[in-house]
């Protein structure tokens, strides 16, 4: 069978500085994968060099067969991989309804979302439509880009430390929200420090330390080793 999403060998580097070595995980269809690694071990660039923000040094990125490394950014969205950064770029002076307008269109993930859609299965976004997306809170700016990259129809989300910097009470809510979209069948790689919120979500692991994949295996598998976490986690 092949994998939804398979990257391998990825190199990267941010001009003389090589990050990433050898970055390597698969994920079949349906399947939630938690990357994840302290501040700094690669998560974040490791997305960038799939998404075409930061053309890997060397490796593939293959999405359902198809070499897709190094390819333009808007060219990589198109065929399917869709990212969430994790600084959450709504368009402020845009309502809610407008920011989920200016991203839809049918893309090759087999789903069928549009703005309707999203109102139905998210109705927390229904009272905040008409909400300019500048004046929202943390917690619902990144509800609004999660469910703004779905617009776009894609096969696979990368989503970058969507509980960074949110309340607890928000935190549960964007993990129900990951929960909502793992039932319905998306694939997701979820880049997180948070490895509480991950396990609660993820349906498999892979850890990165100092740029390189030094672990991977079911969620069960890893909640069973704590040298883990231990050794590859902990600050
Ligand atoms: N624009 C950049 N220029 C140079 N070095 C960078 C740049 N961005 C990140 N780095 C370096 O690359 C390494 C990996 O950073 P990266 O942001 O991918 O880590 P991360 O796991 O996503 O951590 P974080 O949670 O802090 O985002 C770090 O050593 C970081 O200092």
């Amino acid at each position: 069978m092949t994998a939804e999403l398979s990257v391998a060998g990825l190199d990267a580097a941010y001009g003389a500085s090589q990050v990433l070595f050898d970055v390597h995980f698969e994920i079949e269809r349906g399947e939630t994968l938690a990357l994840m690694g302290r501040n700094g071990a690669g998560k974040s660039t490791t997305f960038k060099a799939i998404a075409g923000l930061l053309p890997p040094r060397a490796g593939h990125v293959l999405l359902r067969g198809v070499d897709l490394a190094g390819a333009k950014p808007y060219r990589i969205a198109r065929a399917g991989i869709g990212f969430v950064p994790e600084d959450r770029q709504v368009f402020p002076d845009h309502t809610v309804e407008e920011n989920l307008e200016i991203a839809q269109k049918r893309g090759p993930g087999g789903g069928d979302w549009n703005i309707e859609r999203a109102f139905e299965v998210f109705p927390l976004l229904v009272p905040l439509r008409k909400r300019m997306a500048g004046k929202l809170s943390g917690g619902e700016q990144q509800m609004l880009t999660i469910v703004r990259s779905l617009m776009g129809n894609p096969a696979v989300l990368l989503l970058d430390e969507p509980s960074e910097g949110l309340a607890p009470l928000i935190v549960a809510q964007i993990g129900e929200l990951i929960h909502r979209l793992r039932e319905m069948g998306t694939t997701i790689v979820l880049a997180e420090q948070n490895s509480r919120f991950c396990l609660g979500v993820a349906t498999r692991v892979a850890v990165i330390d100092k740029g390189t994949i030094v672990w991977r295996g079911s969620v069960e598998q890893f909640r069973a080793d704590p040298s883990i976490q231990a050794r590859y986690l902990q600050v």
